[in-house]
């Protein structure tokens, strides 16, 4: 049975703006499957119905066999968490760490707080001296741990990741994918990942669908993305425009 399921998902905002089309998605638990395509194409929006933060989609969504609900409920919330791009923009700048963290276990009556907290640190990489500091006392890789710490301290079993480091330096991504890849293998998550970035893709992911216009026009292995073998000619242009803008990067850095 597989963790994550999306058949016939549909989604319109207003009058005839259709925003997602028939997309139909299938993703194994213990798996890290990639969502890409241009801007605009519908990338976010998957994961926001999936998150229960747009409840007006078409369609069946199911975790785990079991299907979603429109609206959203505490169960969701445990199972299925998000992280968001920028990690300034989502932390409140008045909280610090600590108040940040205990948030969500307060709102589900988790006991242990202190330890969970000071747990949670320590799993993405960050010591108990954090709980006391404010957002703008940390580093832009500093506040995607603790947004990703927030995610995690429900012990969900998926984490939707939008753009997970593209507003992070280039040294700092590579850190933050690597924690990603870290914690999926320990605690055995589900990882549903936006991005703009077939290297991000090619570093944490097994899978990928590519989306374009609200629909998914090729779904296909990381393996065959690699070795050249996308059938789709948006994919294969996808992939054309990653390594001249890698060559181009280069010969830059060469400079
Ligand atoms: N609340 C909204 N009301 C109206 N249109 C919306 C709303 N949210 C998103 N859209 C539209 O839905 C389309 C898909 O947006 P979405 O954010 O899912 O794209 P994306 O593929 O994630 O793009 P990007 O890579 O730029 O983040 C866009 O055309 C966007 O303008």
């Amino acid at each position: 049975m597989s963790m994550i399921k999306v058949t016939a998902l549909n989604l319109a905002f207003g009058a005839g703006v259709k925003v997602l089309n028939d997309v139909n998605l299938q993703i194994e638990a213990g798996q890290s499957f990639g969502l890409v395509g241009e801007s605009g194409s519908g990338k976010t929006t998957v994961l926001r119905c999936l998150a229960g933060q747009y409840t007006h989609w078409q369609g069946e969504l199911q975790i785990d066999g079991k299907a979603l609900g429109h609206k959203l409920d505490r169960a969701r919330c445990k199972d299925v968490q998000m992280v968001f791009q920028d990690p300034y923009g989502s932390l409140h700048p008045r909280h610090t760490v600590h108040t940040v963290l205990a948030e969500p276990l307060r709102i589900h009556g988790m006991a242990d707080e202190r330890e969970r907290i000071e747990s949670i640190l320590t799993r993405v990489g960050l010591n108990s001296s954090f709980r006391f500091r404010y957002p703008h006392q940390l580093s832009g890789g500093q506040r995607q741990r603790v947004a990703i710490a927030r995610a995690l301290i429900l012990e969900p079993r998926i984490l939707l990741l939008d753009e997970p480091t593209s507003a992070l330096d280039v040294s700092v991504q590579a850190e933050v994918l690597n924690l990603l890849a870290e914690l999926r293998e320990r605690d055995g998550l589900t990882y549903l990942l936006v991005t703009h970035d077939l290297g991000v893709v090619a570093h944490l992911c097994d899978r990928l669908a590519v989306m374009q216009q609200g629909r998914i026009v090729e779904t296909l292995s990381t393996d065959d993305l690699c070795s050249n073998a996308a059938q789709h000619p948006y994919t294969q242009m996808l992939v054309d425009a990653s390594r001249a803008y890698s060559r181009d990067m280069a010969s830059v850095a060469a400079l």
